[in-house]
C-alpha cells in the first residue's frame, strides 16, 4: 500500500498544474570575465517568472540560450541568500556562487533557478535571529535547532516543475551538496554530473564552511 507521503509525492510528480510560468522577459546583465579582473561583458538572458500552488513564493529561471535545444543543461539551483546575493555578505559563500554559476552559464549556456527559500528556508528574520545566536557562539546547525526549526528546510519539488516545464529531465548540476541530487531524483530530475562550485571561501566565513562540510555533508575540499 502506498504511504501519504508516496502518494504526494506521486501527485506533485504528475500535477504540472502546481505550477504555472507567469511572464517572460529578455534580461540584459552585466558578467564579469573572471571574478577578480577584466571590464564586464553584457549577456543576453532570458528571464520567466513562475507562479505555484506549494509555497505561494515567485521564483524564477535565469536562462542563457535556447532553452528548447538544450539536451543536458548546466543547472544552478540557487537558494535566496539577501545578505550574500545582495549585500555582499562574507559571512557565506552565496554572492561569488552566485556570480560565478552567472558567468558559467553564460559561457556555455543553461539555466539558474533562483528559489526563493531564504536561510534555507527559514525566512529572512529568521536567518537574522540565527546569525544573532551564532554571534553568540552557535553554529549555522545549532543556531537553527535553537529557533526551533531542523537545520535545513528547504524543498525541491518546485525546481523539478520549474525544469520539467522547460522540457528538461536530465542536467549537470552546480553545486556541493549532495541533498540536492537526491531530491531532484525523488522527482524526476536525473543529475547525469555533479560541477563543484568551490568559491567565496573568506576569513569571515570559515567556521560556518566548515560547519558545511561536518555537519551537512556538503562536499568542500578542492581536488
Ligand atoms: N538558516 C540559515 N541560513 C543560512 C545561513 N547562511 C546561509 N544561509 C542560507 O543558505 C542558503 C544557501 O545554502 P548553502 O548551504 O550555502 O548552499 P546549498 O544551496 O545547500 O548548496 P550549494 O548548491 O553547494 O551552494 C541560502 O538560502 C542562504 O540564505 C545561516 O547561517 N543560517
Ligand atoms: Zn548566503
Amino acid at each position: 500500500m502506498l504511504s501519504i507521503e508516496q502518494l504526494v509525492q506521486y501527485r506533485q510528480i504528475f500535477d504540472s498544474s502546481l505550477i504555472k510560468r507567469e511572464a517572460k522577459i529578455k534580461l540584459p546583465s552585466a558578467i564579469n570575465k573572471t571574478a577578480h579582473v577584466g571590464e564586464p561583458e553584457t549577456h543576453h538572458f532570458d528571464l520567466y517568472g513562475y507562479k505555484n500552488a506549494i509555497d505561494n513564493q515567485e521564483h524564477v529561471a535565469l536562462i542563457s540560450g535556447d532553452v528548447e535545444k538544450f539536451d543536458i543543461p548546466l543547472v544552478r539551483i540557487h537558494s535566496e541568500c539577501l545578505t550574500g546575493d545582495v549585500f555582499g555578505s562574507l559571512r557565506c559563500d552565496c554572492g561569488p556562487q552566485l556570480n560565478h554559476a552567472k558567468a558559467m552559464i553564460a559561457k556555455e549556456g543553461g539555466i539558474i533557478l533562483y528559489m526563493r527559500q531564504e536561510g534555507r528556508g527559514i525566512g529572512l528574520l529568521n536567518k537574522l535571529k540565527a546569525y544573532e545566536l551564532q554571534e553568540c557562539g552557535a553554529d549555522t546547525v545549532e543556531a537553527n535547532h535553537q529557533l526551533g526549526f531542523a537545520a535545513d528546510l528547504r524543498r525541491y519539488e518546485l525546481s523539478a516543475f520549474m525544469l520539467k516545464d522547460l522540457g528538461i529531465s536530465k542536467i549537470k548540476l552546480i553545486t556541493n551538496n549532495p541533498d540536492k541530487i537526491h531530491a531532484l531524483a525523488k522527482f524526476g530530475i536525473e543529475v547525469i554530473e555533479r560541477v563543484p562550485l568551490i568559491v567565496g571561501q573568506a576569513e569571515e566565513n570559515i567556521s560556518y564552511m566548515q560547519t558545511k562540510k561536518e555537519k551537512m555533508s556538503h562536499l568542500l575540499d578542492k581536488e
